[in-house]
């Protein structure tokens, strides 16, 4: 990464070539409207994953909703696109001039539900990965941290109604995570648009 990610004050200061968050994105009612009708309305799923030798449970709960798979390597089948999914994507597909043609949904369903340090597979190598962010419910922190040097760790709170837009070679070069955390939060779902290129 160029730059420093602090400035004078010691305010982390995002990289505006891998990350831009927009707070608000979505006004409160609407964000409201839409935590709510997600929860209740989309099949949510735990899935397994093959770690090492053994195959855990994800620990939070899932969706994929699209055109076409999520990855060659994913075998869920994707849910064909809800009309409240479809305005939402239209809505980010305007503001940020790029197109998504599937979401991953996650639920966080309280603080004890987690997403471990990982960079964002689905992309041909090479490719600059873009992938649209948009939080609901609980605020909870986003940590990233370069793939060739733990000792920094930085972190932002994702707030509801906001939309992170990750892009350039973050998914290469960073590794992002939602941690657990001891605060008794309620759920937090996070919408997720991706390209899917096959
Ligand atoms: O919940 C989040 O904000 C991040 C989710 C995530 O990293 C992912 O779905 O790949
Ligand atoms: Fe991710």
């Amino acid at each position: 990464m160029q730059g420093k990610l602090f400035d004078d004050n010691r305010q982390l200061v995002l990289p505006r070539e891998l990350m831009d968050y927009t707070p608000g994105f979505l006004e409160r009612p609407e964000a409201d409207t839409l935590l709510t009708f997600l929860l209740h309305n989309v099949p949510w799923q735990q899935t397994k994953v093959k770690m090492y030798d053994k195959e855990v449970v994800t620990p939070r709960l899932t969706a994929w909703y699209g055109d076409r798979p999520l990855r060659a390597d994913d075998r869920r089948e994707p849910i064909p696109w809800l009309p409240e999914l479809q305005m939402v994507r239209q809505r980010i597909e305007a503001f940020t001039g790029m197109a998504f043609q599937g979401v991953l949904l996650n639920l966080y369903r309280d603080g004890n539900d987690s997403v471990a340090w990982h960079a964002d597979k689905d992309t041909v190598p090479g490719r600059k990965t873009e992938i649209a962010s948009l939080s609901l419910g609980a605020e909870r922190s986003f940590d990233f941290r370069r793939k060739d040097d733990h000792t920094g760790r930085y972190s932002i709170k994702l707030q509801h109604g906001s939309l992170l837009l990750m892009k350039g070679d973050l998914q290469l070069h960073w590794e992002h995570r939602i941690a657990k955390s001891n605060v008794i939060m309620g759920p937090r779902i996070n919408l997720t648009f991706r390209k899917v290129i096959l």
